[in-house]
């Protein structure tokens, strides 16, 4: 275990990062912050939740001049929502130390970003599409940068994006130390990558699996026009604390997460589609566990950080392992326990196999729960709200009518009555589900992931580009 006093950091950095609560530093900081203090180009790739935020920003946080009012780190994220959390946590690093972050993405007003940008941010975290806008109109100086920083690189250097960041790298120093980080790195992707760096180091944190451990996965093998039922049930089973449900388009996430919603679940959905507003809102409700039940594209596949997120649930089986390392990466994060249910029609049992082969982990078969087993979970709900009401005691204004109400009544029909009034009941109003024809069948299970060619760029949403080279995603 290495503590941030052993990494030759400055005392006022040291003071923010133990604000934040971070006692030790995890094996990918440990391991990256002193390579990356040196000015090596780091290729660095650790599980998902693990830290790698501040693997990368705690480094760059060191080496700004904050005297110097120009841009010296920029930091490039595929969606929107994670160039704004990402430059939160550089905020929070950078806090002791005065340093200046602002995030820039499409979507957000841009004369507000330019009267921004004159206020000399030190960092930059922002979306390829937007970076590149101000670049153009050049209300942004990037000759002073000494940091590059991709963050989900794989996914940034792959077809959707791999212009516009070769666009960018033009118009920053050839001397600056470029890093890269992410959950996945498939080997075409790394060539790739290291044509614009130099001599860089892999810093792997070597693990047996690529999928976090304390996240256990199960898969369910269901029929496309049952998946629906079914993902109720198991929500009523297993009561998550909060929920991301990822479906493969956007209609299917807003059909979803209207036919939860008439379902009695809280839920809403959030893809490309939507305006940048909503986005934001959808998450910050979903953040603060106004929404239990969050239904996701892609969009929301990588990086973000929501604590509570005990359930990930993935309504269609993605196309390609990288995704699915990422999706259920939304658990499990930091230390925490999680689960994963991944529901497979009988066809697509192939890309069960690739996704198994490539993360080096099996899924444990699970049964659909019955309609049973979904209202005794839900009446195990509202029992657990009674016993820790029970626990906290201060009951002393009902008990009277408690009393009353126990006088010739059997306390058993009285608790089922209590019962009743708390609890869910199996609801099986119709809801509309477009089916999706499952995935084109798959003979052999090779690592196949990353011959999708142009359908790469499908996995994110809205990506702050210009329309016409905008594809179809979901
Ligand atoms: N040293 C630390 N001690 C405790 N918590 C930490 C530490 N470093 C990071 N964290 C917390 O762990 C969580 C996950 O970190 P982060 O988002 O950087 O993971 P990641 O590796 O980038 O994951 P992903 O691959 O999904 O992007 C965050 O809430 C972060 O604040
Ligand atoms: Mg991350």
């Amino acid at each position: 275990m290495t503590k941030f006093s052993e990494l030759e950091l400055s005392p006022s950095l040291i003071k923010s990062v133990r604000r934040m609560g971070f006692e030790e530093a995890t094996p990918i900081q440990a391991k990256t912050i002193p390579l990356s203090l040196k000015g090596i180009d780091i290729i660095g790739q650790a599980q998902t939740g693990t830290g790698k935020t501040a693997a990368f920003g705690i480094p760059l946080i060191e080496k700004i001049d904050t005297k110097n009012p120009n841009i010296q780190g920029i930091i490039i994220a595929p969606t929107r929502e994670l160039a704004i959390q990402v430059s939160e946590e550089l905020y929070k690093i950078g806090y002791d130390t005065r340093t200046r972050v602002l995030a820039v993405y499409g979507g957000q007003d841009i004369g507000r970003q330019i009267k921004a940008l004159k206020k000399g941010p030190h960092i930059i975290v922002g979306t390829p599409g937007r970076i590149l806008d101000h670049i153009n109109r050049r209300t942004l100086k990037l000759d002073q940068v000494h940091t590059l920083i991709l963050d989900e690189a794989d996914e940034m250097l792959n077809m959707g994006f791999i212009d516009d960041i070769e666009a960018i790298l033009s118009s920053v120093p050839e001397d600056r130390q470029t890093l890269l980080f992410s959950a996945t790195m498939p080997d075409p992707i790394r060539r790739i990558a290291e044509r614009f760096m130099k001599n860089p180091e892999t810093i792997r944190v070597k693990t047996k699996e690529m999928t976090v451990p304390l996240i256990e996965q199960y898969f369910v093998k269901v029929y496309e026009r049952e998946k629906f039922d079914v993902l109720s049930r198991l929500i009523d089973v297993q009561s998550p604390e909060l929920a991301i449900v990822f479906g493969r388009t956007k209609r299917r996430v807003d059909e979803l997460a209207n036919a939860l919603n008439l379902r009695g679940y809280i839920a809403e959905g959030i893809h490309g589609d939507l305006s940048q507003a909503k986005r934001l809102s959808v998450l910050r409700k979903f953040k603060e566990g106004k929404v239990d039940v969050l239904v996701a594209t892609d969009v929301a596949a990588r990086g973000l950080d929501i604590s509570g997120v005990t359930h990930v649930y993935n309504y269609d089986i993605p196309q390609d392992p990288e995704s699915y390392v990422h999706r259920i990466g939304r658990t499990g994060r930091a230390g925490k326990e999680g689960m994963a249910i991944t529901f497979v029609s009988p066809r697509e049992m192939g890309y069960l196999k690739t996704v198994e082969q490539t993360t080096k982990k099996r899924m444990m078969p699970m049964r659909p729960p019955s309609i049973d087993e979904a209202f005794e979970g839900q009446q195990r709900v509202s029992m657990d709200k009674i016993n820790e009401i029970l626990r906290e005691g201060s009951l002393d204004q009902y008990v009277n009518v408690a009393k009353e109400l126990l006088e010739g009544n059997d306390p058993v029909m009285v608790t089922a009555a209590a019962l009743k009034l708390m609890t869910k009941e199996p609801d099986n109003t119709p809801v509309h589900i477009t089916e999706e024809r499952p995935l084109p069948m798959k003979k052999d299970s090779q690592k196949s992931s990353y011959r999708r060619g142009k359908q790469s760029s499908s996995s994110y949403a809205n990506k702050n580009r210009k329309p016409k080279r905008a594809g179809r995603r979901p």
